[in-house]
């Protein structure tokens, strides 16, 4: 079971460079085994092209203490352990710095639906975090970026299942999903949607949200209300 999830991690990890969502080493994806109460994630630091399966690490959910691996893993394993523990429906979870969301993230503005390329994935905005304050920087700040984007969903009544994504202001975009394929999926069509959103505003800077219908139509469709993990 746990080498299973190793392989899908390793190759959840292999795919960010292939989607052109990394830059060096700047991105991780996890998985999570609830039953066992463990976390796969990639080790910090080690080159795509370098990686193998031996090299994942396996961290306890609840207290991150490392119980398998001889590398360290990934720098943001406690934001991954605190958006587990929060967001259960969540069985995998990617960050990037992926360059058109990592631009949101810096600007601090939420990514608005403006098409039915975003309504099939996400249904609404994309919310970007507000800034972090001085003593959650001095705190445990890879925890504390965690706990800033369950905040940020719980204070604005956003639903994860509904909205698999989040932008940390200052920092760059988390993406999960029901495994750690399906969040690389949607971080990939989260940077599209940066990516396109950038160009939209510029040919019209007043630009209205997507008509509410559509977006129900598209992600109610595809998705059904909070249907988002069970497919
Ligand atoms: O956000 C950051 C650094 O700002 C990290 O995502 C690194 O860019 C990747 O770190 P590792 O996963 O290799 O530790």
């Amino acid at each position: 079971m746990l080498k299973q999830l190793k392989e899908q991690v390793l190759e959840a990890n292999l795919a960010l460079p292939r989607h052109n969502l990394v830059t060096f080493t700047w991105g991780n994806v996890s998985a999570v085994d609830r039953q066992q109460g463990l976390i796969v994630i990639k080790p910090s630091g080690v080159e795509y092209d370098h990686m193998g399966v031996d090299d994942m690490v396996v961290v306890e959910l609840e207290t991150g203490k490392i119980v398998e691996g001889s590398k360290k893993p990934s720098s943001d394993t406690d934001t991954h352990r605190v958006l587990y523990l929060s967001f259960p429906q969540a069985g995998g979870i990617v960050h990037t710095h992926s360059r058109h969301a990592t631009i949101w993230a810096q600007a601090g503005i939420d990514i608005p639906a403006w098409g039915t390329t975003h309504a099939d994935y996400f249904y609404g905005n994309i919310p970007c975090t507000r800034l972090m304050t001085e003593a959650e920087i001095a705190g445990r700040y890879e925890w504390e970026t965690g706990e800033v984007i369950v905040k940020t969903f719980a204070e604005r009544n956003l639903d994860p299942a509904d909205i698999p994504a989040v932008l940390v202001h200052s920092h760059g975009p988390f993406a999960w999903g029901k495994d750690a394929d399906n969040a690389v999926h949607n971080a990939v069509v989260l940077e599209e949607i940066a990516y396109m959103g950038i160009f939209s505003r510029q040919l019209t800077p007043q630009l209205p949200d997507m008509q509410p219908q559509l977006l129900d139509k598209h992600y109610l469709r595809k998705h059904g209300k909070n249907a988002y993990y069970g497919q």
